[in-house]
């Protein structure tokens, strides 16, 4: 692919209101941009979605950091690959750090896209025009969430995600169920539940959740599989699904009814579609996650869910859902509940470099 240069940019960003789980609150963003070039002169983007600490999954801003400088960027500039495939073929030699993988491997799509001209959704195996999008309330008050779902209604989105926990759950949905009787909703624990909440779980099924997702541990696929016996309401797993071999147990052993792909905790592109078309064969409905992430992950998002088994509305929502300004142009928006998937050549966004540059925090070049 020709690489001339990788510049990677720590950036950040407040969020426009606190984004608050049972593990925490995040209030400012941190992100990793990576902008390769190659000799034409043409520039493709990836983001590195890990937080700056280590709440969700095990990265952080600085451990992707470490591995972009120390080990992945070596190990390009050492091996020339025609195809980003080839990167994460590359990758494999090292272990897990999957964010900080997937930052660099969605740069390469992007820019092998542009040097064939073609949008990124159209080389992925992309069919949908648009994508359904569908949007995540997180908070801990009941009179903000319906303040704020009020808001997202009229904006469009087609379903609502909520995140629960033991101490937040059954009534906070059933107040939202009261108010919005046909309303899609889906609610995200994020592990906060062990199989001694069977009941809490199980009482859970009368609100007609579109799916729960990861109520358990996320190093578990066998007690998901017991869970889900027990309870109507599909599981859907986000944490404990980081490879494609995980995807293939889960369905295989009836962990989950769904999976949501984040190509971030899967280690990129690659392993993303890999997953999608394993779930496809095996009529696993797949959806979009989201990281609160800035606009370049919201346009590989975009390309990702463009592919025909994300039948079910993702955690893909306006770049004003977060931010006051994104770092590209267009901004991602949402009319009528969907979002135009871009015809252009790459991710089909253009960076906005004025923004870009007032939001970095540090920046490192790297020759090849
Ligand atoms: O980016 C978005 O729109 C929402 C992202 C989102 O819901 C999540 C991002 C990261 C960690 C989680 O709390 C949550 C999720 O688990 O899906
Ligand atoms: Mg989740």
């Amino acid at each position: 692919m020709n690489i001339a240069n990788i510049e990677l940019y720590v950036i950040e960003m407040s969020l426009k209101s606190p984004f608050i789980t049972h593990l925490g609150a995040v209030r400012n963003r941190e992100g990793i941009i990576v902008k390769i070039r190659d000799k034409d002169g043409v520039c493709g983007y990836g983001e590195g979605v890990a937080f700056s600490t280590p709440w969700y999954t095990e990265e952080t801003v600085k451990t992707s950091m470490h591995m972009l400088t120390d080990v992945l960027i070596p190990l390009l500039q050492k091996h020339s690959i025609k195809h980003p495939e080839e990167a994460a073929a590359l990758f494999q030699s090292i272990r897990r750090n999957h964010m900080a993988k997937a930052a660099i491997e969605t740069a390469l799509w992007d820019l092998y896209a542009k040097g064939q001209k073609q949008s990124l959704a159209g080389i992925i195996g992309g069919t949908r025009e648009v994508i359904a999008s569908g949007v995540v309330v997180a908070t801990n008050s009941i009179k903000n969430a319906l303040k704020e779902i009020e808001g997202y209604i009229e904006e469009g989105y087609q379903r609502i995600k909520v995140k629960i926990n033991p101490q937040q759950d059954y009534e906070f949905l059933s107040a939202i169920r009261t108010y919005y009787p046909i309303l899609p909703i889906m609610a995200d624990a994020n592990s906060a539940y062990t199989l001694k909440d069977l009941d809490r779980l199980r009482a859970l099924d009368e609100l007609n959740l579109m799916m729960i997702e990861q109520p358990l541990s996320p190093n578990d696929i066998i007690e998901h599989a017991a869970l889900q016996k027990e309870i109507q309401t599909p599981i859907c797993l986000d944490e404990s699904i980081v490879t494609f071999e995980d995807a293939k147990n889960a369905v295989q052993m009836g962990s989950c009814q769904v999976i949501n792909i984040k190509t971030g905790r899967v280690g990129g592109l690659t392993e993303a579609k890999r997953i999608h078309d394993y779930c496809l064969q095996h009529n696993i409905p797949v959806w979009c996650g989201g990281m609160i992430e800035f606009g370049i992950s919201r346009a590989h998002n975009i390309a990702l869910a463009s592919l025909p088994g994300f039948s079910i509305p993702g955690d893909i929502s306006a770049s004003s859902r977060f931010w006051e300004e994104d770092i590209i142009s267009p901004e991602v928006t949402v009319k009528n509940g969907v979002i135009r998937v871009p015809d252009g050549s790459g991710i089909g966004f253009s960076i906005n470099q004025k923004r870009l540059k007032e939001t970095t925090i540090f920046k490192k070049e790297f020759l090849f």
